[in-house]
């Protein structure tokens, strides 16, 4: 077991953290059995924005994702398990997975490459810093609502992983760091292009549209680290926000923090032990033409303990062009967005704080309708 009793960042003994911040257990819920979905997992609003409890809030759907692969295994493209998929991306934005293959112990050698690094002394992180040199890569401590630390770099490239771990561990070896870091990559994005398919098949659409999206695309791990609040009003990590990407893949501890928006209320997503979350993002939003939503979330800071996050977006590569496929427009449908680049996307991603997302500047003029 990793221990972490120096304090996270140099000068504050503020944001101390030991191992029982993060491995306390929270999580009390079950594997169901043959069912796609369970809802043994009971959301409650946000502590701060509910109202009474009655009527209970909804649950994010739980799909036992082996239940549907044995369903596809055994049928034609659309089978129970993919419709039940489809129905909690386009009733939800997001379900929790569980049997989603990607190993617990790949997991569990992530975490704890994550925590180390967050360990570090600040001067060491600071040598990781994001800056506009390196766009989205790298490390930064956030101090505008909650304190909240982050990592992240594009997962699959070799070359830029070694570099973060000569910059963060310049005395160790980077081997282990870059195993791990190759490890979850192909198990995230191999998670990624199954639900994927999965979508497609039930969605009835020409799987070419997508293929660019699996062949000019890759994953960005992205690990954040929210310190306990000491405060007694609700202290926001990260406020709200669409993913910009496809879809993403958040891994949770067992300490909560995660909300979306449901029927206009923020509804908690209960951490599950064994499951990931999955959620849609603006592009799958722009490619069904608006028939998927990417969900609105935000992650509220506990008061009782730290909390470490790992999530996983699929991103297409700078040129590629993001079209709504032909299936989802009609003379009832028009299209919703003009074509438009990722690069593009990026880039007004950049220059405006998304609120809550980029998508309203690619709407089609409405002369395209
Ligand atoms: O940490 C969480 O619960 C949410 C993370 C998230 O939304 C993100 O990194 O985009
Ligand atoms: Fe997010």
């Amino acid at each position: 077991m990793f221990s972490l009793s120096a304090p996270l960042l140099a000068g504050s003994g503020q944001f101390s953290l030991n191992c029982k911040d993060i491995s306390s257990s929270a999580c009390r819920s079950h594997l169901p059995n043959q069912s796609f979905v369970s809802q043994t997992v009971t959301s409650p609003p946000s502590e701060l924005s509910m109202g009474s409890l009655d009527p209970p809030p909804p649950a994010i759907p739980i799909i036992d994702l082996a239940a549907v692969r044995a369903a596809s295994l055994q049928g034609s493209s659309k089978t129970q398990g993919g419709a039940v998929l489809a129905t909690a991306c386009k009733e939800w934005g997001i379900f929790q997975a569980l049997n989603h293959g990607v190993p617990e112990e790949v997991i569990e050698r992530y975490r704890t490459q994550m925590l180390s690094i967050f360990s570090l002394p600040m001067e060491r992180k600071q040598e990781a810093e994001r800056s506009p040199m390196t766009g989205m890569r790298g490390y930064q401590m956030r101090e505008n609502s909650g304190p909240l630390e982050l990592f992240q770099v594009e997962a699959g490239n070799e070359g830029v992983v070694q570099d973060y771990a000569q910059k963060l561990f310049p005395d160790s070896s980077p081997a282990e760091f870059c195993a791990t870091f190759k490890e979850c990559n192909v198990a995230f994005w191999n998670l990624a292009m199954e639900i994927l398919d999965l979508l497609i098949a039930e969605l009835g659409v020409n799987p070419s549209h997508f293929d660019i999206f699996k062949t000019e695309a890759e994953g960005m791990l992205r690990a954040n680290f929210y310190h306990r609040s000491e405060s007694t009003e609700q202290v926001l990590g990260l406020d709200p926000h669409m993913d910009g990407g496809l879809l993403t893949i958040l891994l949770q501890d067992d300490v909560s923090g995660l909300e979306v928006v449901k029927d206009g209320q923020w509804v908690r997503v209960m951490p599950h032990k064994q499951a990931l979350c999955i959620n849609i993002a603006d592009m799958l939003q722009v490619l069904t033409n608006g028939h998927l939503k990417s969900i609105q979330h935000r992650a509220v800071v506990s008061k009782t303990g730290a909390r470490l996050t790992a999530a996983y977006f699929v991103f297409p590569k700078p040129s590629v062009v993001v079209t709504s496929a032909p299936e989802f427009v009609d003379a009832n449908n028009p299209p919703l967005y003009r074509p438009f680049t990722w690069r593009e996307f990026a880039e007004q991603q950049k220059r405006i704080k998304p609120n809550p997302t980029s998508l309203p500047y690619f709407k089609a003029a409405a002369e395209d309708n």
